[in-house]
């Protein structure tokens, strides 16, 4: 049974302090107006974690709001368990946290190489030592270093916002929507390189509407459904969960499970 109630919340979770805390979030654009209504998560050191559910559940905002780029009306959020509720984009960059938005994530006018000058232009002096790791996870970056980032097509463009956020060697990264508008292989490109940085050692919160795909490459992911959690548990066992498929996957997901087993 994977549905959230009370402590289940973070079913699946390794022990230990979590790296990333979120606990009880209220959170909105408008005055009066709650969008997230008492959600938790929590990431730990090495962990991929999966944020799903449907249209305008939250998700984004969730992400946002971790991001302090969202007002937190209640709750509470902790990095290393020190409170960083509402604190400010450029501090928690500073203390090692980094985000993707979906949209408008690069400096289209800007070289590949000076879009990640500006991810560590807090930082300026680690500028080789951090374009060398980045460049060793995406070599083509490298390669194409003068390259204008607005010539560039969605999926590498998606590559360079994340090896922007890398630049400051985030212990946390926040990845918003990395497939959208994506064609089905650029997709699949996208979650490996969520995999990928993973692998890497950064511990990352993904938002995807692509659903079945997030699930397959996350240790474990949250459903939100009225800026609430829903169930939560291992990817791969939310993937199974007859009521997470019904309400959130389709039956597609079921679908193209069994035709990738053997003898299915
Ligand atoms: N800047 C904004 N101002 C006011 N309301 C907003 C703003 N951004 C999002 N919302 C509202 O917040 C709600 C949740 O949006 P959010 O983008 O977090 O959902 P989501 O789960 O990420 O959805 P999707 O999967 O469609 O991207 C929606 O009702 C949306 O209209």
């Amino acid at each position: 049974m994977t549905q959230t109630t009370g402590p289940d919340v973070h079913r699946g979770a390794p022990g230990g302090e979590p790296l990333l805390a979120a606990t009880g979030l209220y959170a909105g654009y408008l005055p009066g107006v709650d969008i997230l209504n008492g959600c938790d998560l929590v990431l730990h050191p090495g962990e991929l974690v999966g944020i799903i559910g449907p249209n305008g559940a939250g998700k984004s905002t969730l992400l946002k709001a971790l991001f302090g780029l969202v007002p937190i009306r209640q709750g509470t959020v902790t990095l290393g368990g020190e409170e960083i509720t509402n604190e400010r984009a450029d501090k928690l960059v500073r203390r090692g946290v980094g985000f993707v938005p979906q949209t408008n994530n690069v400096f289209p006018s800007l070289s590949i190489e000076e879009n990640l000058q500006m991810g560590i232009f807090q930082d300026a002096k680690r500028f080789t030592e951090r374009f060398e790791f980045v460049t060793d996870i995406f070599p083509a970056l490298g390669e194409r270093r003068r390259q204008r980032a607005g010539s560039l097509s969605g999926g590498e463009r998606q590559m360079v916002a994340m090896a922007r956020a890398l630049m400051m060697d985030p212990s946390v990264l926040l990845l918003d929507e990395p497939s959208a508008g994506l064609s089905p292989v650029r997709q699949d490109e996208a979650f490996l390189r969520t995999r990928k940085i993973n692998k890497a050692g950064v511990s990352i919160v993904i938002v995807e509407q692509n659903a079945r795909r997030c699930l397959q490459i996350c240790d474990r992911a949250y459903v939100l459904d009225q800026g609430r959690n829903a169930y939560s548990g291992p990817g791969r066992e939310l993937m199974h969960d007859p009521k997470v498929i019904q309400l959130y996957l389709g039956t597609l997901a079921t679908d193209v499970e069994q035709a990738a087993e053997p003898g299915a």
